[in-house]
C-alpha cells in the first residue's frame, strides 16, 4: 500500500507559454514564481509551485503527489512494478525541473501520467498573489478515465485512498487525509485532466471572482454552484487550450474514518453534483450523464 501525503502539482505542456501564464497569473491570481524561455512555475500555496507549463504540445503531462521519503517511494516503486506497470525513475535534471528530490512515473490503467515526488520544495514567504481571488491552497485534482469503477479499484488497492463520495458510475471522489477529497475521477472518454481545483477562503470570493472572470470574458463552466458531496461553493472556468479550473469554498472534512458512510449520488438526477441546479455547460459530449450535463 502506498501512503500518499499530498497532492504535489499539475503539469501541463501548451503550445502558447504566453497566453498559459497569462491566464493563471491574470485571472486565476496564481503567483508566478519562475519563468524561464520554455517553462514557467506557478504557485498557491507553500508548495513551491502547484502548475507548471512546459512548452510544446498542449495537454497535461502529468499530475503528481507526494511521499513521505525515498524508502516508500522505492516501495511504491516495487507494489507499481509487480502490478505490471511500467514504472520510470526521474533522473536528476527531471528533478531539478520539477523542483523535487526524486520521483518516480507511470500510467494509471486508462493512461494518465502520474508522478510520485519525494521532497517538493517548499517556499516558507507568504504567497504573492497576482489577484485577490482569495485563494487558500491547491485543494484537488481530477482526473478523466472511462471506467471510474475500475480507477477507484486501481486507486484504492495501491494508494491509501478512501472512497468518500460515488456519482453514479461518473465520479468517485477520494480521500488519503480529513479533507473530503483531494483526488477525484470522472468520467471521460480517455485519460486527461478534468480539472484542477483552488480552495478560497470564503463564498465572496467565489462569486467575486464568477463576476470577474464573466467580466473577463472567460467561459464558466458551471457554476456558481454548492456540491452536495464536499459541500463546497464551487465556480468551474475555463482556461486556454482546454484547461479547467475550479474555485471552491467549504470543502466538507472527514475527521472520523470509521463514522463515514459513503454515499450515492444519481448523476441522472439534475441536482447531482450541484444543489443549486444552476445551468452548466460540463458533460455537454456525455448527455448522458443528464444530472451533469447542459440542463
Ligand atoms: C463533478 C466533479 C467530479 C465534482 C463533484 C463534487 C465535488 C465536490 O464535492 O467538491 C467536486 O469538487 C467535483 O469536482
Ligand atoms: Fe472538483
Amino acid at each position: 500500500m502506498i501512503t500518499i501525503q499530498d497532492i504535489a502539482y499539475v503539469r501541463s505542456g501548451t503550445a502558447d507559454l504566453e497566453t498559459a501564464v497569462g491566464f493563471a497569473v491574470d485571472m486565476v491570481g496564481l503567483e508566478l514564481v519562475e519563468r524561464t524561455e520554455d517553462r514557467a512555475f506557478l504557485r498557491a500555496d507553500n508548495r513551491h509551485h502547484c502548475l507548471s507549463f512546459v512548452a510544446g504540445e498542449a495537454g497535461v503531462l502529468a499530475s503528481a503527489f507526494t511521499l513521505a521519503d525515498e524508502d516508500q517511494l522505492a516501495d511504491a516503486e516495487t507494489e507499481l512494478a509487480a502490478a505490471g506497470l511500467t514504472v520510470t525513475r526521474g533522473d536528476k535534471a527531471a528533478a531539478v525541473d520539477r523542483h523535487v528530490r526524486e520521483f518516480i512515473a507511470f500510467e494509471d490503467p486508462f493512461g494518465n501520467v502520474v508522478e510520485l515526488v519525494v521532497d517538493q520544495k517548499e517556499v516558507p514567504t507568504p504567497v504573492n498573489f497576482a489577484r485577490a481571488a482569495g485563494i487558500t491552497e491547491f485543494g484537488h485534482i481530477c482526473l478523466d478515465a472511462p471506467d471510474v469503477r475500475a480507477a477507484h479499484k486501481f486507486w484504492t488497492r495501491h494508494f491509501s485512498m478512501k472512497v468518500s463520495d460515488w456519482i453514479g458510475d461518473a465520479a468517485c471522489l477520494m480521500r488519503f487525509d480529513p479533507v473530503h477529497h483531494k483526488m477525484a475521477v470522472f468520467k471521460g472518454a480517455g485519460p486527461g485532466l478534468c480539472h484542477m481545483n483552488f480552495q478560497v477562503a470564503s463564498i465572496d470570493d467565489v462569486m467575486r471572482s464568477w463576476h470577474f472572470l464573466v467580466d473577463n470574458g472567460i467561459e464558466i463552466e458551471q457554476g456558481p454552484g454548492r456540491h452536495p458531496q464536499s459541500g463546497a461553493v464551487f465556480l468551474y472556468f475555463k482556461g486556454p487550450e482546454g484547461l479547467t479550473y475550479e474555485y471552491s469554498y467549504g470543502v466538507r472534512r472527514i475527521e472520523d474514518d470509521d463514522a463515514w458512510r459513503v454515499r450515492y449520488f444519481d448523476p441522472s438526477e439534475p441536482d447531482a453534483i450541484d444543489m443549486w441546479r444552476g445551468p452548466t455547460n460540463r458533460c455537454a459530449s456525455q448527455p448522458q450523464l443528464r444530472g451533469l450535463a447542459a440542463g
